[in-house]
């Protein structure tokens, strides 16, 4: 019971009232840790071992607006259903066991063919033996099936000095002006043109061509107008500001802003105690930034408290393996390396298994990534992640697409989600085009999120893709 005495406070009441302050202070710190979670670039980890990473690692990306990362396994969504039925410009565009398009830079690499060289070989099925295999070197002759070559020697890069990493944590904003392109001739002129109010048919017809040319693609255009029209007469918008955020509404609805974006980059266990490294295989045409973006993952992870091996599978040009060493020597990661044309699953697999054997949190494999004929590509990017799954699961393919290239990069994105479970898309060099818009068409027509944007050369320019902060970014 509480008494007050000759006006003072009792002790009673003291308490009372610390204990009231104490309660609110926790409320407010936790709503703020909640909000604040909100707007990072994730890193979470499957359920069982979300506790164990964070006492572990301590890491330092929490989700919200951070990139969000997370383990394999339970928590991975249902395989992408790639939704063929609703792709809307397939005319002309390859589909199973047709050759793919020519990436741009075929002629360049002057890659028709790789012979794969002498070599070890490595058997196709898992090997019988237990404990199971742990080098390509040591599979029985009679069990080899696939010829590959000599594993790759795992190369620990000299490290220099670790460079110091930009959080990521509200990249999305922080790179924001790098939209500007898109901006410019998407976001505003959409403003534009609704903000002016009654809107006759060309107007609409206007709103159609400046989302047509900004890649939404028919089908999302549509849509989208659509769904305005019908916004705009039912809720009476009348105002520039109504207007802005019926359209900021629209188009982040468009973006399946509940679809899961975490980097399933976290281990599974704890690999100190026997858990296996989460394993993320980067593939995509060669120059849509495969190896930087592989490289900027890795500092993410690092950043993190994360321990990362990198696979330097993309054996098709010595620049590229000397390219991702460089990001490797740079974060303090191992890189595990093979000769210039050496096979790439050869080299994958012993990534892996390196991976598993120092108990590395990730192994990030940078993959080659020819796409002259699809015979060629399934060949090699099934074979990859065939030998790679006799010592892992593959937690994670993320097909790299470059987001200047438009219906380019579509028809790869096709491609490759038709060779490989594509589990997420990382939409680079979204800096240098105004078609921003690219974004929604990638993931409507393969059905998988856009899970990272590249937005700079930087080695942290490399930001999650938040739907909102990008809508927002977009409408300056
Ligand atoms: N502006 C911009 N440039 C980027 C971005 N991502 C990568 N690049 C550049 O694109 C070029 C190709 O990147 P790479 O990482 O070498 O591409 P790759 O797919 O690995 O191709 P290869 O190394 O040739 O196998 C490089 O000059 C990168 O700096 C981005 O988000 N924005």
């Amino acid at each position: 019971m509480t008494r007050w005495e000759d006006g003072r406070v009792t002790t009673e009441n003291l308490i009372l009232i610390i204990v009231a302050v104490v309660v609110v202070l926790a409320i407010a710190v936790v709503a703020g840790v909640v909000l604040n979670r909100r707007r990072r670039i994730s890193l979470s980890e499957r359920d069982e071992t979300a506790g164990r990473a964070e006492s572990v690692k301590g890491g330092g990306y929490r989700a919200d607006n951070g990139i969000s990362l997370s383990s394999g396994g339970t928590t991975t969504a249902a395989p992408p259903e790639h939704p063929a039925g609703e792709r809307t410009e397939v005319e002309g565009q390859p589909g199973v066991g047709d050759d793919a398009a020519v990436p741009r830079d075929t002629e360049r690499r002057g890659i028709v063919d790789v012979p794969l060289p002498d070599g070890g070989t490595v058997t196709e099925e898992p090997p019988v033996k237990e404990p199971p295999v742990e080098a390509p070197a040591e599979v029985p002759e009679q069990e080899r099936a696939e010829p590959v070559p000599e594993p790759a020697p795992a190369v620990p890069e000299e490290i220099e000095e670790i460079e110091e990493i930009e959080p990521t944590s509200g990249r999305l904003e922080r790179l924001r002006g790098r939209l500007s392109r898109s901006r410019s001739t998407f976001g505003q002129g959409l403003l534009g043109l609704l903000g002016a109010g009654d809107l006759d048919e060309d107007s609409w017809e206007e709103i159609e061509d400046t989302l047509l040319l900004a890649d939404l693609g028919a089908a999302t255009t549509t849509e989208i107008t659509e769904r305005l029209r019908t916004e705009i007469a039912t809720r009476g918008i009348r105002t520039p500001d109504e207007a802005r955020a019926l359209l900021r509404e629209v188009l982040v609805d468009a973006l399946g802003p509940d679809m899961e974006r975490a980097v399933r980059a976290l281990p599974h266990g704890n690999p100190a105690d026997g858990g296996k490294p989460a394993v993320v295989l980067v593939v995509g045409v060669n120059g849509t930034g495969k190896t930087t973006t592989t490289g900027k993952l890795a500092r993410v992870l690092v950043a993190d408290g994360r321990t990362v091996l990198l696979g330097a599978a993309d054996t098709f040009r010595a620049a590229a393996v000397e390219q991702l060493a460089t990001w490797g020597s740079r974060v303090g990661a191992e890189v595990v390396r093979g000769k210039e044309g050496a096979d790439p699953a050869s080299v994958a697999f012993e990534a892996v298994s390196r991976g598993s054997d120092t108990a590395v949190d990730a192994v990030l494999v940078d993959t080659a990534g020819r796409l002259h004929t699809k015979t060629g590509l399934m060949d090699e990017l099934g074979k990859v992640k065939r030998v790679v799954e006799k010592k892992a699961q593959v937690d994670e393919v993320l097909l790299v697409l470059d987001a200047t290239t438009g219906q380019n990069g579509l028809t790869q994105a096709r491609v490759f989600s038709d060779v490989v479970d594509v589990t997420g898309i990382v939409l680079t060099k979204l800096d240098g085009t105004a078609k921003g818009g690219i974004v929604f068409q990638v993931q409507r027509e393969l059905g998988v999120p856009v899970k990272l944007v590249g937005l700079g050369e930087g080695p942290d320019d490399l930001a999650p893709f938040e739907p909102g902060a990008f809508v927002d970014a977009l409408l300056g």
